[in-house]
């Protein structure tokens, strides 16, 4: 049995304790020994503890221990020497260490191993999750002369050998793997006793050490899967795959060398199944090393590689890679494929995709990668390949070329500014190489071609270096003034789009700063490279997760997510909300709208929710968890959310929250409102929020002001904004009033059918302002000042109905307690215009041309169309040049009550949504 040589380092271990007599002594005679051997050990570069094993002559069947029998020497006992068939018959898997980190995940793998259809298959294993951190910690332990280290050995040697035995259970299988382990862990004591002597280690050493999570793990799963009755070798890695450190933390494979010892590798342990250890390789010199931070994936992309296999899969424990990272962005899909670059890109940013590394030995041999989830293996996972062209593939839209969105936080600006850069060659690469001299890292770079300017984005950590580096290098400039500064803007991170093409496709840019802008974020730098896989924009570092969010749900058209904050659920506001829940459901699924109502609040107390309140429950959530009404408070939380879009609805009639008005939206909240006070208030309040908000992307909408739910405002704006002159707008703008007056023909008392208004919900909150005239005022100024007409409410000639006595008395109840005083006197006037053929009725003017607006209580024939009303009804006529005297456009219907008026406020706020990027 002298040819056996396995190779197999686990194996090689084993045979280091019992073939060794120098170790095997060692290893019995404890410490006294070891301190003995330290030396020597650590004077051994090369060979080092591999070269010992791999020097090993034969596998030893001694003390039951056959290390080899499971790397498969019951095959090679009845093997015939074999080619190694290369090509699609093969398919590689990986499976990291979540996958393997119990003995039911450990099950869970084999099983998707025998169930792999494929006639050949490699899996490549990680060593058990947290194991190789555990190694780490031991052998840092010896290395810091700490004795812990021992008892951290028998934590690793416990985890392996109870999962082994709950997997196993019994038989030859386990004896062999528990011989093995508890021949490794002696080796791995005296190694480790060694290190703890010297208090070093080489990385050598380290990479022999660390090495052991994958054998064990390599070793349990192929015995796993041979108790699926599935035949089945395992392979130590470093037997066959041959790399060469090339930098920092990265290794080169060397496939030449790699085919070779394969092949021979094959010879001996034919198999149609085998079990590879991931993360470890061999130098070109024999001796054990790691693949650093590319890992085990690499391991997999080389195997692929080297059998030219059909497909690798990597099992991790998400379903593929996302179009965003879904811890920010919930929406985030699975994406089905992406392009090899477009993996890179991916990766760049943090998803959770191949380290591009990995890809180049697939990139080879055109192989698939596909990222699987093993604990949902009914998902189909992401594809990464070598896609054609996105239009091959059905893509047209700027949309569909985009895959995905990322961003890397805690970024800093470096801005360096003069006049003297212009046309002088060299200053760029002066500024590099300064920064290249302080070791920070470029992120992004822009220079406009102005040449007065070079912006680029280092980590922030790096950037107060950066600055006093160059600061340094370029005093002369500065204090000549040929530079002006050296600028650092904190406080900033990256948001990259990702997608094959994209950069070279109309309107993907385009859609992706108007959804920025639309969710009122501030972009400070921009980069799109000659690649065309990248976007790259800079924003504020607290616009992050808003900005990730803003442009994934404009690209991927998933739901328009709708912060909304309510101010005054009265009558309007709590019917609102009910309309909501009634309608969630449905703006969610047809038309890709979430609305999440984040706070409530009245004058007294608000209820606040960090990701949207339930609707069906808000009154008891307001009244058993609300807390005192603080308006700084509720404006603070309804931006601290990350929803990309904020609307604040203010359902009440207070004047004091429209002053806040301005506030929300200079702090980028869209406000919707049937609240009259701002657009009637003062002249010059009012176009300074108008100003404010024509200049953002910030959108104010009160459709329900005037005529509630009909379409007063939007009919208006339509004419002025086709060109249309508007002469007059004339009609009878009040849903009580003309409730009032068409239910008032004798039958009842003008104080009962004010009651009957108010009960019903058309008046304002206090009655009064119906009856005074002056929300009907209100209307007309709202109107007037839509027309251009720069009208105060005073300016307003308003036709008074109550007497001063009643007007000016305290409260609502008071009010309506007296109101049958005037019942007598309005009734005579009912009766006198009867007697003529007439009736009463509230009208509002606004007079384009007199430049002025009126209300005026006017006496109409019974048949002028104002009085053939009924209910609440509104009728509002246009007199313009197209729409002219004789023929005026002119809106009907009811102009009052809840209904209407939430669902006026309602409509707005599915305008708002598509304006924000719902499909209209
Ligand atoms: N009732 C109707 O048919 C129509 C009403 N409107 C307007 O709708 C608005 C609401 O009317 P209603 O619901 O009938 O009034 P309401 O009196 O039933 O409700 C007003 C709500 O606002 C709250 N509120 C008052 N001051 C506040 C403050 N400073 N901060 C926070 N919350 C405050 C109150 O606590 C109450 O919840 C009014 O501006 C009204 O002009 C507009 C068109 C039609
Ligand atoms: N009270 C108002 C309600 C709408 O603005 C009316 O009666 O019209
Ligand atoms: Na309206």
């Amino acid at each position: 049995m002298a040819m056996a040589v396995s190779f197999s380092l686990s194996s090689a271990t084993s045979r280091l304790a019992l073939s060794s007599p120098h170790l095997a002594s060692h290893n019995a005679r404890g410490d006294s020994l070891a301190a003995s051997t330290s030396g020597s050990f650590l004077r051994l570069p090369r060979p080092s503890p591999c070269k010992l094993q791999c020097q090993g002559t034969s596998r030893v069947r001694s003390k039951g221990i056959q290390a080899a029998a499971v790397t498969g020497v019951d095959l090679v006992e009845e093997r015939k020497e074999q080619v190694l068939p290369r090509g699609a018959s093969w398919s590689v898997h990986k499976f990291g260490g979540t996958c393997v980190g119990t003995s039911e995940r450990i099950q869970n793998v084999a099983k998707i191993i025998v169930e792999d259809s494929s006639v050949r298959k490699v899996a490549v294993v990680s060593a058990m999750s947290k194991v190789t951190d555990m190694m780490y910690d031991l052998l840092h332990k010896a290395q810091a002369r700490d004795d812990s280290y021992i008892a951290a050995l028998d934590a690793v040697f416990k985890k392996h050998k109870d999962t082994a035995v709950a997997l196993l259970e019994d038989g030859e299988d386990l004896k062999k793997f528990l011989g093995i382990l508890e021949a490794d862990v002696q080796n791995l004591r005296a190694m480790l006793r060694a290190i703890c002597i010297a208090g070093h280690a080489t990385e050598t050493f380290e990479d022999w050490v660390v090495g052991h999570g994958e054998l064990w793990s390599a070793q349990m799963l192929a015995a796993a899967v041979r108790k699926r009755g599935l035949p089945c070798v395992w392979m130590d890695a470093r037997d066959v795959l041959v790399v060469t450190p090339s930098g920092r933390q990265q290794v080169d494979p060397d496939y030449a060398a790699s085919e070779e010892k394969l092949d021979k590798w094959y010879s001996r342990f034919p198999s149609d199944t085998v079990i590879v250890t991931g993360f470890i390789a061999s130098t070109p010199e024999n001796i054990p090393t790691t693949l650093k931070r590319d890992g085990s994936d690499l391991s997999a992309a080389i195997m692929g590689a080297l059998l030219q296999a059909s497909k690798v899969t990597i099992w991790t424990d998400v379903d593929g890679v996302f179009s965003a990272d879904p811890r920010k962005v919930s929406e985030a899909v699975v994406l089905k494929s992406l392009s090899y670059q477009e993996a890179w890109e991916m990766s760049y940013f943090g998803a959770n995709v191949l380290h591009p590394r990995t890809t180049i030995p697939v990139m080879r041999h055109n192989i698939p990668v596909t990222i699987r989830n093993v604990f949902n293996v009914a998902a189909p996972g992401t594809e990464i390949g070598r896609f054609s062209d996105p239009e091959s593939l059905g893509a047209h839209s700027a949309a569909d070329f985009v895959k995905g969105f990322a961003t890397v936080d805690n970024i800093a600006l470096v801005n360096v500014e003069g006049t003297g850069m212009a046309g002088v060659p060299g200053t760029a690469s002066d500024i590099f190489d300064t920064v290249k001299g302080v070791g920070a890292n470029v992120v992004m770079i822009s220079q406009a071609s102005s040449e007065h300017s070079v912006c680029f984005a280092v980590p922030e950590k790096e950037s107060e270096q950066v600055r006093r580096a160059l600061e340094k290098k370029f005093r002369r400039e500065l204090d000549t003034g040929r530079l002006s500064k050296v600028e650092i803007v904190k406080n900033c991170c990256i948001l990259a789009a990702v997608g094959q093409r994209m950069a070279s496709t109309p309107g993907v840019s385009a859609t992706l700063f108007t959804a920025l802008a639309k969710a009122n974020i501030n972009v400070r730098a921009i980069a799109q490279g000659c690649s065309e896989y990248n976007i790259t924009v800079v924003v504020d570092q607290d616009d992050s997760i808003r900005a990730l969010k803003a442009v994934h749900s404009r690209f991927y058209l998933s739901k328009t997510p709708l912060a909304v904050g309510l101010v005054g659920p009265g009558l309007i506001g709590k019917t609102l909300l009910d309309q909501f829940k009634d309608q969630a459901a449905t703006l969610k699924e047809n038309f890709n709208i979430d609305l999440r109502v984040m706070g409530i609040t009245d004058s007294n107390i608000m209820y606040l929710d960090e990701s949207g309140l339930d609707l069906s429950n808000w009154r008891e959530l307001l009244e058993t968890k609300g807390v005192p009404a603080d308006m700084a408070k509720f404006t603070a939380h309804m931006q601290s959310h990350s929803l990309p879009n904020t609307v604040i609805i203010d359902c009440t009639a207070s004047a004091r929250v429209a002053e806040v008005y301005y506030d929300w939206v200079k702090k980028g909240i869209h406000i919707i409102t049937p609240n009259k006070k701002a657009n009637s208030g003062p002249f010059d309040q009012y176009a300074k929020l108008r100003e404010l908000q024509r200049q953002s992307y910030i959108h104010y909408f009160y459709e329900a002001t005037v005529g509630a739910g009909l379409p007063i405002i939007s009919t208006l704006r339509g004419l002025l904004e086709t060109g249309d002159k508007i002469g007059k707008v004339e009609g009878i703008f009040s849903g009580t009033l003309s409730y009032i007056f068409n239910s008032f023909n004798g039958e009842k008392t003008f104080s009962q059918i004010v009651t009957e208004a108010k009960a019903a919900g058309y008046t304002e909150p206090d009655p009064r302002d119906d009856l005074s005239g002056m929300d009907v005022a209100r209307k007309v100024i709202i109107l007037a000042r839509e027309c251009g007409l720069q009208l105060e409410l005073d300016d307003i000639k308003v036709d008074k109905l109550l007497p001063e006595s009643l007007q000016a008395l305290g409260s609502v109840n008071e009010f309506l307690d007296k109101l049958p005083s005037f019942d007598e006197e309005i009734e005579a006037r009912r009766k006198e215009a009867d007697a003529a053929g007439e009736v009463l009725r509230f009208v509002g003017i606004v007079d384009v041309k007199a430049n002025e607006g009126s209300v005026k209580l006017v006496r109409l024939p019974k048949t002028d169309p104002f009085t053939q009303l009924s209910g609440t009804d509104n009728i509002i006529a246009f007199t313009t040049s197209r729409y002219t005297k004789d023929q005026r456009l002119i809106v009907r219907g009811p102009g009052a009550g809840a209904e209407v008026t939430a669902a006026g406020v309602f409509s707005d706020l599915l305008r708002l949504a598509s304006y924000l990027g719902a499909p209209s």
